[in-house]
C-alpha cells in the first residue's frame, strides 16, 4: 500500500505571538521542535519507511521536516524543496497579531481573510522589506509567477503543478512519502485529494506537526486518511487553531 503523510509544521515564534506569517522566513519556537521530535516518534512507532520527503523554501518547514527525520534515523533520504509548497501568501497582513487584527476589522472579516477560499488579504507592494521580489530565495522563480497576496484558491493554483508533476507521480516509485509544509498550503492538497467543496474547507483548521496519512491503493485512488495521535487532543489543537482569529 502507497502512502503519503502530509505534516504541517511545528509551532512556530509568530505561531506563539498569534501573527500573520504567510511567506514571512520564522524559526521553530521551542514547543515547535518539541512537537516535530513527537511527530517522528509517532511515525517511528506507527513503523513508517520514507522513500522521499518534500518541503518548502522556509525555516519552519524545513526544519521540523530535519527534526522529524533525524528522531526516525531517516534523514538520509532524498528532500526536494520547492517554493511551491510555502504557506499562503498573507499580503500585508504579515506580522499583524491576529486576534488585534479582529478588534480592529471584526471576526467575521478575520474569517474571510483566513479561511474563505477565494477572497486575498491587500497585496504587499513590490518593495515592501516583506516582499518576496527582495528575497533572494525566490530569485530563480519567473517574477509572473511570485505572490504580494494570495486566497486559498490562488495557493492551489500555484501548489498544483508541483503536485501533479512532481510528488503525486512519485509515489508510482515510492511507498511512502511524506511532505512537510503549511496550515493552507496543505489544506489546498487535502481539499483537492478529498474533493472537499470550496464552503467545507473553511471548517479545516490543521494542527501543528500532526502526521495526517492518506492511503492509496495500486491505482493510486485514496482509499482511507486518518491523523497519527490523540483523536480527542488533536480535535482541541483543531478548535485552538480556529479559535486564533477571534477577537476573544
Ligand atoms: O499565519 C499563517 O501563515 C497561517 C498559519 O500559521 O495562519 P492561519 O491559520 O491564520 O491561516
Amino acid at each position: 500500500m502507497k502512502k503519503i503523510v502530509l505534516l504541517r509544521h511545528g509551532q512556530s515564534t509568530w505561531n506563539k505571538e498569534n501573527k500573520f506569517t504567510g511567506w514571512m522566513n520564522v524559526d521553530l519556537s521551542e514547543q515547535g521542535v518539541e512537537e516535530a521530535k513527537k511527530a517522528g516518534k509517532l511515525l517511528k512507532e506507527a513503523n513508517f519507511h520514507f522513500d522521499k520527503a518534500y518541503t518548502s523554501y522556509l525555516k519552519r518547514a524545513i526544519k521540523t521536516l530535519n527534526v522529524t527525520l533525524d528522531v526516525m534515523d531517516q534523514d538520509w533520504i532524498p528532500v526536494e524543496k520547492s517554493w511551491r509548497l510555502n504557506e499562503k501568501h498573507y499580503g500585508a497582513l504579515q506580522g499583524l497579531n491576529k486576534s488585534e487584527t479582529a478588534v480592529k476589522y471584526g471576526d467575521e472579516q478575520v474569517h474571510i481573510w483566513r479561511r474563505s477560499y477565494d477572497i486575498a488579504p491587500a497585496a504587499l507592494e513590490k518593495n515592501d522589506d516583506r516582499s518576496p521580489f527582495i528575497d533572494p530565495r525566490y530569485q530563480d522563480v519567473p517574477s509572473d509567477y511570485l505572490p504580494l497576496t494570495e486566497s486559498l484558491k490562488e495557493t492551489i493554483e500555484r501548489i498544483m503543478p508541483y503536485w501533479e508533476c512532481e510528488i503525486y507521480p512519485a509515489l508510482k516509485k515510492c511507498d511512502q512519502i511524506l511532505v512537510a509544509a503549511h496550515g493552507n498550503s496543505l489544506r489546498g492538497i487535502i481539499k483537492h485529494l478529498k474533493g472537499i467543496s470550496d464552503e467545507a474547507i473553511s471548517e479545516l483548521n490543521l494542527p501543528t506537526a500532526v502526521p495526517y496519512v492518506f492511503e492509496f491503493d495500486d491505482d493510486l485512488k485514496l482509499t482511507k486518511d486518518y491523523f497519527l495521535g490523540d483523536p480527542e487532543e488533536i480535535k482541541k489543537l483543531m478548535e485552538s487553531v480556529a479559535n486564533q482569529g477571534k477577537s476573544k
